[in-house]
């Protein structure tokens, strides 16, 4: 039997494995998953440090199944929330099958990206290196790019791409699948992301939080849905809570006479219907708390270990 979108034969054994996402913030981490994936199951914001946990995609292609983590950037953690998301992201690492590097073309190497390098160095893991924003950026320069990365940190494979635009995407897809254990498949076919649905809602109304807020709000605040109810007629009855650290940032998310909130709880409302695939009755609630970046239950929530210090 032969898979009509990739050409390939689906019988044969089932390959299955781990690929880690590693890149500096914004590197364009989610948008690639996004895009290998093939539906939305990671959030895409310009603000750094969007990604707090561990999102993973479930990409098939043909007879093989990858399980993609998506690892928060790797930057100099000084806050505890901080270095919760970097254990998590190299945790993560370690047990991969492949290790692939993302690297902002535009940007080249800067001193993330030799942070970063210095890592892998020591990580007996087969390692790919995946140019992206190629769309942003003048041949010669990529393929200097190219060859200065190689130079530092032999990579078994290095593709150029727009996760973007998706070009070269299909590639990564089908080589990674080349480069999977043989075994048996993790996830049943129809599941594209292991998030549940209640977390992916959450993040949903955290991005939408950010989008209409930008500045105004640390990215201290945390968004949990605490009650996801199907009532009778197929619908969800979703309730969730924003924290944040300070009244003064309640009074910003509430708004004047509760638009801003109102706003947020529409936009939100909308894109979860879609990702549940059913009619949502979203309501948002803001609570002030002012010690959630220090009470291990807000990590564990978030799937994140808490660090001891
Ligand atoms: N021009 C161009 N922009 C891209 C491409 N891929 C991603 N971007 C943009 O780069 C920005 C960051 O993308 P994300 O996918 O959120 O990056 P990330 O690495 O997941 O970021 P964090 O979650 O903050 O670590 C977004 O504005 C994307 O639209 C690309 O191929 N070309």
């Amino acid at each position: 039997m032969t898979d009509p979108t990739t050409g390939q034969g689906t019988s044969g054994p089932t390959r299955c494995g781990y690929v880690a996402l590693i890149g500096a913030p914004n590197a364009g981490k989610s948008t690639l998953i996004n895009a290998l994936v093939g539906a939305k199951v990671s959030i895409v914001s310009r603000k750094v440090q969007t990604t707090r946990s561990l999102v993973r995609g479930i990409v098939l292609d043909g007879p093989a199944q990858i399980v993609v983590i998506d690892t928060p950037g790797i930057f100099a953690p000084k806050r505890r929330l901080d270095r919760a998301m970097v254990t998590s992201a190299w945790g993560g690492a370690g047990d991969a099958d492949v290790v692939a590097l993302l690297v902002d073309a535009r940007k080249g190497v800067d001193e993330e990206v030799e942070a970063i390098l210095a890592v892998l160095k020591g990580m007996g893991r087969r390692k790919v290196l995946i140019l992206n924003k190629i769309d942003a950026v003048e041949r010669p320069r990529l393929l200097d790019l190219a060859a200065d990365l190689n130079a530092r940190l032999p990579f078994d494979e290095t593709f150029m791409i727009s996760a973007l635009g998706g070009d070269g995407v299909d590639r990564v897809r089908t080589r990674l699948a080349a480069m999977m254990p043989e075994g048996p498949w993790l996830f049943p076919e129809d599941e594209v992301s292991d998030v549940p649905l209640r977390m992916l809602a959450a993040e949903i109304t955290r991005e939408k939080l950010f989008e209409r807020l930008h500045d105004e709000l640390p990215y201290q605040s945390t968004v949990e849905t605490d009650q996801w109810k199907t009532m009778k007629d197929g619908s969800a009855r979703i309730e969730q809570t924003i924290f944040v650290t300070r009244e003064s940032q309640r009074k910003i998310v509430l708004g004047k006479g509760g638009q801003t909130i109102r706003a947020i709880g529409e936009a939100a409302r909308k894109e979860i219907a879609e990702a549940a695939d059913t009619k949502v009755h979203l309501f948002l609630f803001v609570k002030v708390r002012e010690d959630w970046i220090d009470d291990p239950a807000r990590y564990r929530e978030m799937g994140l270990e808490f660090p001891k210090e």
